[in-house]
């Protein structure tokens, strides 16, 4: 029996600009199946991470100048920090294909309009994505393609974007193993403000704060972290430009969310100074019922 023939690929020409965590994990996932694209460009401002995507053969062109890279692209993907977004267009927006589909995967979305919507050229499709996976680590070698199986993919196109464009960078994700949800640039800053953003905030604040005491009594309080602290510790260990230009890209979203939390955690406080068992009973078992109902969502 004759076996179904392979899917065309969705992109003549694919360039992933930032082979870092996620860019590299894309691109392993491009060269893994072999219908996402049929060529793949890569490009990094760092010349010490090109030369480890080639080490890699992570791409079947490492581009060094980012004009060169995107020129001839039916898509390109930003993978590179928020902060970076706008400079990086405005090298690459005179290049761009008409035509071409650019889309990006960073952790904040209403910059992203902000920052690429001015500079962009008249028939460039914009479909800018969030892949909600990810880890600590971050460089080429941390990439790895299941990083985006049976995990979220948020699509936030402006309106009026062309539907072509947006089910193109969707069935990407789709073969990427992905679901995907879309929404408006404006929610899923809200969303990711609490279930991503907050906690990285937290989880740094909480090292400083162990560190500073570690310093002021002069003793390693760490030896005795056991696994709760550890947990922190692992979000905390993330990449410093890339978790700066998140919070500075996220402002008014993630401010809001820390004010709620403060609230809430300063009426805790309250609840342990006057001894109210019965409140702090039921902030214990709402934290149980959250991390139950995770548990759950993944099970279903
Ligand atoms: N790490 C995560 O868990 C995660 C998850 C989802 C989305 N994201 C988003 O993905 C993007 C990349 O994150 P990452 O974890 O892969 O970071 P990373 O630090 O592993 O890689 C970023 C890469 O971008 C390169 N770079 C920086 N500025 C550049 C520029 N102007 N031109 C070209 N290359 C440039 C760096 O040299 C680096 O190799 C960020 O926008 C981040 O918000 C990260
Ligand atoms: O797993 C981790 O370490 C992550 O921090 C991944 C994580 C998250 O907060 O869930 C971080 C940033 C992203 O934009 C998406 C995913």
């Amino acid at each position: 029996m004759a076996e179904d023939a392979p899917a065309a690929p969705l992109f003549r020409r694919l360039c992933i600009i930032g082979i870092g965590l996620i860019g590299s994990s894309l691109a392993r996932l491009v060269r893994e199946r072999g219908d996402i694209a049929a060529t793949l460009v890569l490009h990094d401002r760092s010349a010490d991470v090109m030369e480890r995507a080639r080490e890699l053969n992570l791409g079947d062109v490492v581009e060094p100048n980012p004009v060169r890279a995107v020129e001839h692209c039916d898509g390109v993907i930003l993978c590179v920090p928020v902060g970076a977004y706008h400079a990086t267009m405005s090298v690459i927006a005179a290049h761009l294909l008409p035509g071409c589909v650019l889309s990006d995967v960073g952790s904040t979305k209403s910059s992203v309009l902000r920052d690429l919507v001015p500079l962009l050229p008249e028939g460039v499709h914009l479909v800018p994505g969030h892949p909600m996976a990810g880890t600590e680590f971050s460089g080429p070698d941390a990439g790895f393609a299941a990083l985006f199986r049976e995990r979220w993919v948020i699509l936030t196109p402006p309106p009026g974007t062309d539907a072509a464009a947006v089910e193109r960078i969707s069935e990407m994700w789709r073969r990427a193993g992905a679901t995907l949800e879309v929404m408006d640039a404006a929610a899923h800053d809200k969303v990711v403000a609490i279930v991503s953003h907050l906690p990285h905030m937290i989880a740094f604040t909480i090292c400083s704060t162990a560190d500073d005491l570690a310093q002021e009594t002069r003793d390693n309080v760490l030896r005795f972290a056991a696994s709760g602290f550890r947990d922190f510790t692992r979000i905390a260990a993330s990449d410093v430009a890339m978790w700066r230009d998140i919070f500075l890209n996220n402002r008014e979203a993630l401010l809001e969310m820390l004010a709620r939390f403060t609230e809430d955690a300063q009426a805790l406080g309250r609840a342990v100074r006057w001894g109210e068992a019965e409140f702090i009973e039921d902030r214990i078992s709402r934290g149980r019922k959250v991390r139950r109902s995770l548990i759950e969502m993944k099970q279903a």
